[in-house]
């Protein structure tokens, strides 16, 4: 049996929970969740619990062996691409489920398991009577774990603690992520925070661990029961549209925040969280916290470019020498960078002062790719940086200098991250399958691009990654400011002509 879901089917997200008769939280939050976001869900029923606005007043688990035969049943037809764990009511289900979930993983290796481990109810009273210790067996087969901080305090046993420790703790006894949920701590925004140790693209060693810290306002609302829920089973459907964790984590806060809004203001009912669809609106994405960002105020210089005018940057050709660039810079574009790889230094620096030499008598705005001690030092327009230089390269001394800085972005939490930077223009890749570099990952595709320029203010955007005369159309109707090819010209037949045809569908 072929267990990878074909191109044409919603990815399948099981939910392995307990059902809120209130219709809230648990697997009616984990459904409207799903159906909001495009993703199919699965519900496995670990129990019918009684509640309401007020109190829990009783679980009633379910039977091991009806949940195995509700496995039987799905795998035959609906195979999951990710499982969404919430409410375990005893250890019965717990021991059942380590099996189950290691026999899973054997068969869909690329099974991705987020548990939210759901302790107490919002409502008041336990859900769960399973013991730490039980619980940690579990944490060894989880990708992600999503607790709050009351329940990472819990979990570690640790007091006092930051996010950062609680997730690093959480991480060492075996989650290879972890976000703790800012929603139930007391201060006035509501800080997320994540740890990756290796949620699948990563090695998995505590060195290689990334951090992701992402601030969003507090909002008053009575309409909140079930967000917790909600917010681990979108994580579960972004991942299962392929999203990295990042943007994942980004987009879920983002669809959390926009339920929260729906309805403002404090009253004494407890209502449902309201699922509100796949977020689109910028006011609704969280800040990025990050030491850069939290460094610089003031904007890059700007291109010049007069937008409202209904002018664009346009074509933005990537070469790499010198040759290049002397039979391009006549052809009066408007930008064109200078991507030079592996040379040693004195090459390297002879190159650089010769490209902006070349480029003086042009209006043609000459960016350097990664070199931006050498683009300072020799007077370049503009320097482009990669979010692997961000941290390395000196923001500050390059906005004193007065050059122009191009920052890439792949997904939408490095694209809000560069966007705080205030950069004078912002890349969006891969935007199809490139054979210039490995993208793996990190293709974005049409759909994500315009979700991604519907978060941009009033910073030019560029497009680049396996764009080619054929696909340039398409790419240009989103709405971007410019678009930068490699292959396209360099590769062409008669690279002047590809240039006058790129030119052509970029009017208008
Ligand atoms: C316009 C534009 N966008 C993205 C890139 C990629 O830059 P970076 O991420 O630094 O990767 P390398 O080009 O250095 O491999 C770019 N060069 N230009
Ligand atoms: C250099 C580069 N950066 C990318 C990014 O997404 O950041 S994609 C890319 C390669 C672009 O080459 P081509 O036009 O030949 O596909
Ligand atoms: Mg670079």
């Amino acid at each position: 049996m072929n267990l990878a879901p074909t191109s044409k089917q919603k990815p399948i997200l099981w939910t392995i929970s307990g059902a809120d008769c209130s219709g809230g939280a648990g697997i009616a939050a984990d459904i409207k969740t799903g159906f909001s976001l495009g993703a199919e869900v699965c519900s496995l029923m670990t129990a019918n619990t009684v509640q309401n606005s007020h109190k829990v007043f009783s679980i009633n688990p379910v039977n091991i062996d009806v949940l195995q035969q509700q496995v039987d049943a799905l795998l035959a037809d609906k195979p999951p691409s990710v499982i969404k764990i919430g409410l375990l009511a005893n250890s019965y289900q717990l021991n059942w489920l380590s099996l189950t979930l290691i026999k899973l993983k054997q068969r869909v290796p690329e099974l991705a398991v987020i548990y939210d481990p759901v302790g107490q109810a919002s409502v008041g009273g336990y859900l769960s009577s399973l013991t730490r210790a039980e619980l940690l067996s579990l944490l060894t087969l989880v990708d992600i774990i999503t607790p709050n901080w009351q329940e990472a305090e819990a979990l570690t046993g640790l007091k006092q603690a930051s996010e950062q420790e609680l997730a690093h703790a959480i991480c060492q006894l075996g989650a290879k992520a972890c976000i703790i949920k800012g929603g139930h701590s007391q201060r006035k925004t509501s800080d997320d925070y994540c740890l990756d140790t290796g949620f699948h693209y990563k090695a998995q060693t505590p060195d290689d661990s990334i951090s992701y810290r992402l601030s969003s306002r507090r909002y008053q609302t009575s309409y909140s029961h079930g967000g917790g829920c909600s917010f681990a089973s979108a994580l579960g459907a972004f991942i299962a549209h392929g999203y990295l964790l990042r943007d994942a984590f980004t987009q879920s806060k983002a669809f959390i925040n926009q339920g929260l809004s729906a309805y403002q203001g404090e009253d004494n009912y407890y209502g449902a969280f309201e699922q509100q669809g796949w977020p689109r609106d910028a006011g609704y994405f969280p800040g990025v916290l990050t030491a850069t960002g939290e460094k610089l105020t003031a904007p890059f210089a700007s291109l010049g470019i007069k937008r409202q005018n209904g002018k664009k940057l346009g074509l933005y050709p990537v070469i790499d020498s010198l040759a290049w660039l002397e039979r391009l810079l006549p052809l009066g574009l408007e930008i064109i960078q200078l991507r030079v790889k592996n040379t040693d230094p004195a090459a390297l620096e002879h190159i650089i002062a010769e490209a902006v030499k070349l480029a003086k008598p042009y209006k043609t705005r000459l960016f350097i790719n990664d070199h931006w001690q050498l683009a300072i030092k020799h007077g370049a327009y503009g320097v482009h940086l990669g979010q692997e230089d961000l941290d390395s390269a000196d923001l500050a001394q390059i906005q004193k200098a007065g050059l122009r800085l191009g920052i890439s972005t792949h997904g939408c939490y490095e694209f809000l991250l560069a966007q705080q930077l205030k950069p004078s223009y912002l890349a969006i890749g891969a935007i199809f399958a490139t054979q210039t570099k490995d993208m793996t990952g990190q293709i974005q595709g049409l759909d994500n691009l315009s979700r991604l320029l519907a978060l941009a203010t009033d910073i030019p955007v560029v497009a680049i990654g396996g764009i080619n005369l054929e696909r340039a159309a398409k790419v240009w109707q989103t709405g971007v400011d410019s678009m930068a090819v490699v292959t396209a010209i360099t590769l062409a037949a008669e690279p002047e002509q590809a240039v006058n045809r790129f030119r052509q569908l970029m009017v208008g």
